[in-house]
């Protein structure tokens, strides 16, 4: 038992970086752990991915590539200016911070154990289960931990349509549970969903970029009370709208143990 748990917490930290990535907050020595890796992942800034001894280099699913259109790239460009650094004589950082991005999740949840070798092997967290570039969900989300609050730039694929030329509903509501639930599981540490509730106000065209706003209303003790939207990237066009409530977790209930 011991074993496995200690088997399930280190994979959990090599596969599950990003709600588990909060630059300052600590919970003890998992999320010290994880911050290494998080750390190892600020490679542009000079630190190397071989900091972190349990996972091999994985791909940064959030890093610009050849299917981003000009607008994706204008606003990844406008945020991660933001992210840099602010004086030549000073270490200070901008109040964003660009997450990374893989699709490895938590390989020894319950369900993975128990029904099967090939779900456990393949498993893949779902915004980032498709490998080829532009096909389905591609998004980088900025991180302003001061403001409690985060910007993702999605640009649909063409495997997400629900009404023809639209992106699904559904799809959309995964980006608002994924963005709301980064930002939640990045102030309080693991989160699982508890509510998401979604007012689709105008469909977004398939293959269109788009922001998905996203802030903290309100903590209260295991309840983190988050809202999100999502709008044109000049945010004039409102397209949806959300509330979500998060509940903090201990790390056996996201691995049913
Ligand atoms: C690596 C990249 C990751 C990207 C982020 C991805 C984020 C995606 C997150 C997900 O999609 S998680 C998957 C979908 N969610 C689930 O499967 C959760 C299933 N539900 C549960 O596991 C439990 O019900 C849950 C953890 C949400 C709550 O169980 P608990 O036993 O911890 O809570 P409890 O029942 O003690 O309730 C705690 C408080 O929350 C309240 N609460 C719980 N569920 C609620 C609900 N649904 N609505 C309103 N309030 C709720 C509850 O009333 C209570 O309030 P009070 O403290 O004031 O009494």
């Amino acid at each position: 038992m011991i074993r496995s748990c200690f088997q399930a917490v280190r994979t959990f930290i090599s596969h599950f970086p990003v709600t588990l990535c909060p630059d300052a907050v600590s919970h003890g020595a998992l999320i010290k752990s994880t911050r290494l890796q998080c750390s190892g992942h600020r490679s542009a800034r000079g630190l190397s991915m071989s900091l972190w001894p349990l996972s091999a280099n994985p791909r940064d699913f959030s890093l610009p590539n050849a299917s981003w259109s000009a607008e994706m790239q204008q606003v990844y460009d406008h945020y991660n200016a933001l992210c840099e650094v602010k004086t030549k004589d000073s270490e200070e950082k901008g109040p964003w911070y660009k997450l990374p991005s893989y699709n490895r999740s938590l390989k020894h949840a319950a369900g993975g154990v128990y029904l099967s070798k090939i779900i456990q092997s393949k498993s893949r967290l779902f915004t980032r289960s498709n490998k080829e570039y532009g096909a389905a969900f591609e998004y980088v989300i900025f991180m302003n931990k001061q403001e409690k609050k985060c910007v993702c730039a999605f640009q649909s694929g063409h495997l997400l349509e629900g009404p023809p030329g639209h992106v699904h509903g559904g799809a959309i509501a995964t980006m608002m549970d994924t963005v709301t639930g980064t930002l939640a599981g990045y102030l309080a540490g693991p989160v699982m969903t508890a509510n998401l509730n979604i007012n689709y106000r105008s469909p977004v065209p398939l293959g269109s970029v788009v922001l998905l706003h996203s802030a903290l209303d309100r903590i209260e003790g295991k309840k983190i009370f988050v809202n999100g939207r999502v709008t044109s990237t000049d945010e004039s066009k409102l397209h949806t709208e959300a509330t979500a409530l998060f509940i903090s977790v201990n790390v056996g209930h996201v691995f049913g143990i």
